[in-house]
């Protein structure tokens, strides 16, 4: 191991031999293993990297490419089937979040005892009691049994006692994201402030914001082999190319349809959209005075899907029907991303477009055509009706109708090379000088 690396992967694999019976298994251990006793099924082979000192090493890969099993075997809870890990200091992971905890004692009782768990002195706890209190912020809970708490409760309990232990090797996952939003933001921080004091990080997780944000390097796991080791904004490309392909034919969600052709009676437009419609009523808010009757999202081609390749377009088609006078209607889109941010909205208001007044029992179809020129992954899409009428803001309205969590629409991307990097596509003009080549030429790039 040089000086500064504190982490060393080798030719690290890992076989989880499959038996055909638990006789089997038990026969193996009793007389050795004989051909044709399992199957070998190695979920990590040919795994080599290094950590630096002080570095963030993110660990990202889809269910099941060997994260957890690549964690477990770095602090020594599995033992390689080959190759080698050397681990220089002090590893505290978070996977092994309240394995600890003694549920019939309280939070405070239990931080004491995670102390001793963890080889620190008996005053060490006391010492850091008040600041891990306070970071865990569950008021009266502190003091009650562990078995009352809720899962965010655990997972702040024991991230806090984390915290405040001081490790040389800190290893973060995905049990991170049981806390609330809130509670993340401040885990982020003081993760943060970990790594500024010259902790070494490994951030395992699905949230590639994340590692983008936190992370100098990541690994990128597919099928139990490392195929990408280094920057992580590449990293991410990687891995988005890996796992935002489209199914072969197409996610339909009712079969190839014929395109809703824009000179169909409206009746039989509307009895389209009903019959395509991807309205669930699962989340669903307002008094449905203009209601969405139905919604469809389709290709221009008119086939069903819920999948786009970024920067194209997806057609969105809503049926409404006024259940009361509606003086100055407004119907509008919105699309989310996985940590549910509002990544665009728009209405027919915001389009520069206002609808007439509506009476009870008419009936109106509205279609938008939306370029996803955003980054692959999965986004779910909000739609909503809403009177403008006597109602202060100006954007929102007075919401009569909204569905939310519809979808999701998953955005591909299956080229080597990227269109864009970053959250979304900014319209981008470009120019070239070449002095020795006259005259220069402008290009615009567009993303149709
Ligand atoms: N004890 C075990 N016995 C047999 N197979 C196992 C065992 N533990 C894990 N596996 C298998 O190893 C593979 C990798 O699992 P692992 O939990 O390491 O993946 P992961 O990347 O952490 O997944 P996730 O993101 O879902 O947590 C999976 O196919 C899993 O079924």
């Amino acid at each position: 191991m040089t000086s500064s690396s504190v982490i060393e992967v080798a030719g690290l694999g890992k076989n989880f031999k499959l038996y055909n019976s638990a006789g089997a298994r038990i026969a193996s251990w009793l007389r050795g293993d004989r051909p044709g006793d399992h199957k070998d099924n190695w979920v990590l082979r040919g795994v080599d990297f290094t950590v630096q000192r002080g570095e963030c090493v993110g660990i990202i890969g889809r269910n099941g490419s060997g994260k957890s099993t690549l964690l477990k075997m770095i602090t020594g809870t599995l033992h390689p089937t080959e190759g080698s890990i050397r681990v220089d200091g002090r590893v505290l992971a978070l996977l092994e979040l309240g394995t600890g905890f003694n549920v019939e004692l309280t939070g405070r009782q239990n931080v004491s005892l995670s102390a001793e768990l963890h080889g620190f002195d008996p005053d060490y706890a006391t010492r850091r009691m008040d600041d891990i209190e306070r970071f865990a912020d569950i008021g009266p809970f502190f003091d009650r049994p562990v078995k009352t708490y809720s899962s965010g409760m655990f997972v702040r309990l024991a991230f806090s006692i984390f915290l405040f232990m001081e490790p040389d090797i800190l290893i973060v996952d995905e049990a991170l994201s049981v806390g609330d939003l809130f509670f993340q933001q401040k885990c982020f921080e003081a993760i943060q402030q970990i790594k500024d004091r010259g902790t070494t990080l490994l951030f395992v997780s699905h949230d590639m914001s994340a590692v983008r944000n936190i992370c100098d390097r990541a690994v990128l796991l597919d099928g139990g082999r490392a195929t990408f080791i280094g920057a992580p904004d590449e990293a991410v490309m990687h891995y988005y190319q890996a796992n935002t392909t489209p199914s072969p034919a197409g996610t339909a969600v009712a079969g190839a349809a014929a395109a809703v052709a824009e000179a169909a009676p409206a009746g039989e437009l509307i009895d389209t959209i009903h019959s395509r419609s991807i309205l669930d009523g699962k989340v669903r808010l307002g008094n449905g005075g203009l209601e969405i009757t139905a919604a469809r999202v389709c290709t221009d081609a008119g086939a069903d899907v819920l999948e786009v390749r970024s920067a194209h377009s997806l057609n969105i088609w809503l049926a409404l029907k006024a259940h009361e006078r509606i003086v100055e209607p407004n119907v509008g889109v919105e699309v989310y991303d996985r940590f549910n941010q509002l990544i665009y909205g728009v209405s027919l208001r915001n389009l520069g477009h206002v609808l007439e007044p509506m009476e009870p029992g008419r009936m109106l179809v509205v279609h938008f055509r939306l370029r996803f020129s955003v980054m692959p992954g999965e986004y779910s899409i909000s739609l909503a009706t809403a009177e403008q009428h006597g109602t202060d803001d100006q954007n929102a309205g007075r919401f009569l109708d909204r569905h939310d969590k519809l979808g999701p629409i998953l955005v591909f991307w299956d080229q080597p090379m990227m269109k864009f990097y970053g959250v979304a596509e900014l319209h981008t003009d470009f120019e070239v000088f070449d002095p020795s080549a006259a005259p220069a030429r402008a290009q615009a790039v567009d993303a149709e």
